[in-house]
Protein backbone atom coordinates (compact mmCIF):
# COMPACT_ATOMS: atom_id res chain seq x y z
CA UNK A 1 0.00 0.00 0.00
CA UNK A 2 1.53 3.37 -0.45
CA UNK A 3 1.71 5.91 2.00
CA UNK A 4 -0.81 8.40 2.44
CA UNK A 5 -0.58 12.27 1.87
CA UNK A 6 -2.05 14.42 4.29
CA UNK A 7 -4.19 17.14 3.58
CA UNK A 8 -3.05 20.81 5.07
CA UNK A 9 -0.81 20.85 8.32
CA UNK A 10 -2.79 18.18 10.14
CA UNK A 11 -1.56 14.04 10.81
CA UNK A 12 -3.99 11.68 12.95
CA UNK A 13 -3.23 11.60 16.18
CA UNK A 14 -4.57 8.22 18.19
CA UNK A 15 -4.16 4.36 17.22
CA UNK A 16 -5.68 3.15 14.26
CA UNK A 17 -8.71 1.16 15.34
CA UNK A 18 -11.52 0.77 12.87
CA UNK A 19 -10.67 1.07 8.68
CA UNK A 20 -13.36 0.56 6.33
CA UNK A 21 -14.88 1.70 2.87
CA UNK A 22 -17.86 4.16 2.17
CA UNK A 23 -20.52 2.13 0.11
CA UNK A 24 -23.18 3.31 -1.65
CA UNK A 25 -25.78 2.04 0.35
CA UNK A 26 -24.87 4.41 3.47
CA UNK A 27 -25.01 8.01 1.33
CA UNK A 28 -28.02 10.58 2.00
CA UNK A 29 -29.52 12.65 -0.97
CA UNK A 30 -27.07 14.66 -1.72
CA UNK A 31 -25.27 11.60 -2.38
CA UNK A 32 -22.35 12.24 0.77
CA UNK A 33 -22.33 9.79 3.16
CA UNK A 34 -24.69 9.90 5.84
CA UNK A 35 -23.58 11.68 9.59
CA UNK A 36 -24.92 8.63 11.23
CA UNK A 37 -22.94 6.40 9.44
CA UNK A 38 -19.52 8.13 10.08
CA UNK A 39 -20.55 8.10 13.88
CA UNK A 40 -21.21 4.74 14.15
CA UNK A 41 -17.75 4.09 12.39
CA UNK A 42 -16.51 6.11 15.57
CA UNK A 43 -18.55 4.48 17.85
CA UNK A 44 -17.70 0.79 17.29
CA UNK A 45 -13.85 2.64 17.32
CA UNK A 46 -13.90 3.97 20.39
CA UNK A 47 -16.27 0.81 22.10
CA UNK A 48 -13.29 -1.21 20.74
CA UNK A 49 -10.83 1.04 22.44
CA UNK A 50 -12.60 1.44 25.53
CA UNK A 51 -12.89 -2.50 25.82
CA UNK A 52 -8.98 -2.51 25.67
CA UNK A 53 -8.52 -0.35 27.98
CA UNK A 54 -11.49 -1.11 30.93
CA UNK A 55 -10.44 -5.00 30.30
CA UNK A 56 -14.31 -5.12 29.47
CA UNK A 57 -17.70 -4.43 28.02
CA UNK A 58 -18.55 -1.07 27.68
CA UNK A 59 -20.95 1.32 26.91
CA UNK A 60 -21.41 4.75 25.43
CA UNK A 61 -22.87 7.29 27.63
CA UNK A 62 -22.23 10.55 25.81
CA UNK A 63 -20.77 11.72 22.59
CA UNK A 64 -19.45 15.17 22.90
CA UNK A 65 -18.29 18.03 20.62
CA UNK A 66 -18.68 16.04 17.45
CA UNK A 67 -17.94 18.00 14.89
CA UNK A 68 -18.41 17.11 11.17
CA UNK A 69 -15.54 18.74 9.15
CA UNK A 70 -15.60 18.01 5.76
CA UNK A 71 -17.96 14.78 3.66
CA UNK A 72 -16.98 11.90 3.33
CA UNK A 73 -17.62 10.04 0.09
CA UNK A 74 -18.58 6.98 -2.21
CA UNK A 75 -15.28 4.68 -2.19
CA UNK A 76 -12.85 6.97 0.56
CA UNK A 77 -11.65 4.83 3.03
CA UNK A 78 -12.39 6.00 6.41
CA UNK A 79 -9.42 5.75 9.41
CA UNK A 80 -10.97 5.92 12.81
CA UNK A 81 -8.00 7.04 15.30
CA UNK A 82 -9.14 6.78 19.26
CA UNK A 83 -6.84 7.95 21.97
CA UNK A 84 -7.90 7.46 25.62
CA UNK A 85 -8.06 10.57 27.72
CA UNK A 86 -9.24 10.91 31.16
CA UNK A 87 -10.48 8.28 33.12
CA UNK A 88 -12.38 8.18 35.85
CA UNK A 89 -13.57 5.59 38.30
CA UNK A 90 -15.63 3.85 35.80
CA UNK A 91 -16.02 6.10 33.35
CA UNK A 92 -13.08 7.20 30.11
CA UNK A 93 -13.14 9.77 27.31
CA UNK A 94 -12.07 8.16 24.00
CA UNK A 95 -10.94 11.21 21.61
CA UNK A 96 -11.66 10.09 18.06
CA UNK A 97 -10.62 11.27 15.04
CA UNK A 98 -12.00 10.04 11.57
CA UNK A 99 -9.63 10.54 8.19
CA UNK A 100 -11.04 10.18 4.93
CA UNK A 101 -8.21 8.31 2.49
CA UNK A 102 -10.08 9.78 -1.48
CA UNK A 103 -11.41 7.11 -3.39
CA UNK A 104 -8.21 6.18 -5.45
CA UNK A 105 -5.88 8.72 -4.84
CA UNK A 106 -3.22 8.60 -1.92
CA UNK A 107 -4.92 11.85 -0.01
CA UNK A 108 -5.75 11.52 3.19
CA UNK A 109 -8.07 14.51 4.76
CA UNK A 110 -9.84 14.90 8.42
CA UNK A 111 -13.56 14.45 8.09
CA UNK A 112 -15.09 14.30 11.28
CA UNK A 113 -13.62 14.59 15.51
CA UNK A 114 -15.30 13.83 18.61
CA UNK A 115 -15.07 12.83 22.59
CA UNK A 116 -17.25 10.28 23.61
CA UNK A 117 -17.45 8.94 27.14
CA UNK A 118 -17.73 5.39 27.54
CA UNK A 119 -18.37 3.47 31.43
CA UNK A 120 -17.46 0.22 32.28
CA UNK A 121 -20.26 -2.37 32.79
CA UNK A 122 -20.96 -6.06 34.82
CA UNK A 123 -22.75 -8.43 33.18
CA UNK A 124 -25.86 -6.67 35.08
CA UNK A 125 -25.07 -3.00 32.95
CA UNK A 126 -24.19 -1.52 36.20
CA UNK A 127 -20.78 1.13 36.01
CA UNK A 128 -17.72 -1.29 37.41
CA UNK A 129 -14.22 0.43 38.22
CA UNK A 130 -11.92 0.76 35.67
CA UNK A 131 -8.90 -1.50 36.55
CA UNK A 132 -5.59 0.79 36.60
CA UNK A 133 -3.31 0.71 33.43
CA UNK A 134 -0.99 -2.51 33.19
C1 LIG B 1 -29.73 4.53 24.44
C2 LIG B 1 -28.72 3.75 23.70
O1 LIG B 1 -28.89 2.69 23.19
S1 LIG B 1 -27.19 4.53 23.50
C3 LIG B 1 -26.08 3.33 22.91
C4 LIG B 1 -25.51 2.41 23.91
N1 LIG B 1 -25.39 2.95 25.22
C5 LIG B 1 -26.18 2.53 26.23
O2 LIG B 1 -27.06 1.71 26.07
C6 LIG B 1 -25.89 3.14 27.57
C7 LIG B 1 -27.20 3.46 28.32
N2 LIG B 1 -26.89 4.03 29.64
C8 LIG B 1 -26.69 3.25 30.73
O3 LIG B 1 -26.83 2.03 30.69
C9 LIG B 1 -26.32 3.94 32.02
O4 LIG B 1 -26.53 5.35 31.87
C10 LIG B 1 -24.82 3.71 32.41
C11 LIG B 1 -24.61 2.25 32.84
C12 LIG B 1 -23.89 4.03 31.27
C13 LIG B 1 -24.42 4.63 33.56
O5 LIG B 1 -25.34 4.42 34.60
P1 LIG B 1 -25.50 5.54 35.75
O6 LIG B 1 -26.51 5.05 36.68
O7 LIG B 1 -25.66 6.88 35.12
O8 LIG B 1 -24.10 5.46 36.45
P2 LIG B 1 -23.35 6.52 37.35
O9 LIG B 1 -24.21 7.71 37.67
O10 LIG B 1 -22.75 5.74 38.47
O11 LIG B 1 -22.18 7.05 36.39
C14 LIG B 1 -21.18 6.17 35.98
C15 LIG B 1 -20.07 6.99 35.34
O12 LIG B 1 -20.58 7.54 34.12
C16 LIG B 1 -20.37 8.95 34.13
N3 LIG B 1 -21.50 9.55 33.42
C17 LIG B 1 -22.82 9.30 33.59
N4 LIG B 1 -23.54 10.03 32.72
C18 LIG B 1 -22.66 10.76 32.00
C19 LIG B 1 -22.78 11.70 30.93
N5 LIG B 1 -23.99 12.06 30.44
N6 LIG B 1 -21.66 12.25 30.40
C20 LIG B 1 -20.45 11.91 30.88
N7 LIG B 1 -20.25 11.00 31.88
C21 LIG B 1 -21.35 10.45 32.42
C22 LIG B 1 -20.35 9.34 35.60
O13 LIG B 1 -19.69 10.58 35.79
C23 LIG B 1 -19.59 8.17 36.19
O14 LIG B 1 -18.21 8.32 35.90
P3 LIG B 1 -17.03 7.99 37.01
O15 LIG B 1 -17.37 6.70 37.69
O16 LIG B 1 -15.78 7.85 36.17
O17 LIG B 1 -16.97 9.14 37.94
Amino acid sequence: MTQAIDVGDEHPIGDLTVRTIAMPADTNANGDIFGGWVLSQMDQAGGIAGVERAQGRVVTVAVDAMTFIRPVRVGDVLCVYTRIGRVGRTSMKIHLEAWARRFQTQFREKVTEATFTFVAIDEAGRPRPIPSEG
